[in-house]
């Protein structure tokens, strides 16, 4: 239970929490989206955490926004402390650099996911029925392969613990109606399509990737959450990559490895050593280099 309590700004109500990142209340119209440093593999949150894992994650968040801005508007508003209300700058020393302030949107209850390859989730159901969300696929491919073209394959929100459960594109339609359905297919799919040439061209595979939308005030959709992060997507190294088996995770490999290696139930969250610690920042860091261009501010 203490676990759960815990929160980094006890002033502010949290209103979510994700295994990697919290949302708090600021104001009628603005949210606090704060990336911690915490790490899960497995489905599993680690006992220890990567110092600057959030700090990297959210300039990388600033990043993509900004780069996909000309594709759809998000949420951001800042990720600047100087610019956020006294309330938020109370915790400026233990949040500085991993909080974004952020409008308050009406969030659509769907994961907006678009694959560029075949793998996790999207595998299992292709071995099984050919489909991924209900879409039949070609006959033949091999795990990992490379889609033709980038899918959207949205799932729902499956409650703490769940998994999410993949549905066809037609069943978000009923969801929130056949226009705003085909809006946010296209948007989802335009803006990991964009980012997912740039980071290609920069060393990394971005496989797949789960975007968050919203309506903002005046109706507009608008993309929200973290964006094209190793943690909303999986990240590949590109020199690597083959089709046909399965493919080391950019950030997670050194975490996974060892979790294999010291006999990882997949249940209990253990404590991480310092050398798999200090080797998954630097992964972190390294993506973040090979992407921006640019050292993150740690
Ligand atoms: N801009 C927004 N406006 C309204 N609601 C949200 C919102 C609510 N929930 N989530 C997902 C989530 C779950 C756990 C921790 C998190 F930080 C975020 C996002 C956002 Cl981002």
């Amino acid at each position: 239970m203490a676990a759960l309590l815990e929160s980094d700004c006890p002033a502010l109500e949290l209103i979510a929490r994700g295994k990697v990142r919290d949302l708090y209340n600021v104001d009628a119209d603005t949210l606090l989206f704060v990336a911690t440093d915490r790490v899960s593999a497995f489905d599993v949150v680690m006992k220890n955490g990567i110092p600057g894992k959030g700090k990297i994650l959210t300039q990388l968040s600033v990043f993509w926004f900004r780069l996909l801005a000309d594709v759809m508007p998000s949420h951001l508003i800042t990720s600047n402390m100087d610019e956020m209300p006294a309330s938020v700058q109370q915790y400026r020393d233990q949040l500085e650099g991993r909080c974004l302030l952020v409008r308050r949107l009406k969030v659509i209850q769907v994961e907006a996911i678009v694959r560029g390859y075949i793998t996790g989730s999207g595998w299992a159901e292709y071995k099984q029925k050919g489909t991924v969300s209900d879409i039949s696929l070609p006959a033949g491919l091999q795990e990992c392969e490379q889609l033709a073209a980038p899918l959207f394959t949205p799932s729902t929100k499956a409650e703490i613990g769940e998994h999410d459960e993949n549905i066809h594109p037609d069943q978000v339609k009923k969801m929130i109606g056949t226009e705003l359905a085909e809006k946010l297919s296209q948007a989802a799919v335009n803006l990991y399509t964009k980012a997912a040439e740039y980071a290609r061209a920069r060393g990394i595979i971005i496989a797949d990737t789960k975007f968050e939308f919203g309506l903002d005030e005046h109706g507009v959709l608008t993309v929200a959450d973290e964006v094209l992060t190793p943690d909303s997507s999986r990240f590949w190294p590109a020199d690597q990559y083959a089709p046909g088996r399965g493919q080391d995770s950019f950030d997670k490999q050194f975490l996974r490895n060892y979790l294999v290696d010291s006999g990882f139930d997949k249940k209990t969250s253990i404590e991480l050593p310092d050398d798999v610690i200090r080797d998954t920042l630097a992964k972190y860091v390294d993506a973040y280099v090979r992407i921006t261009g640019e050292q993150p501010t740690l």
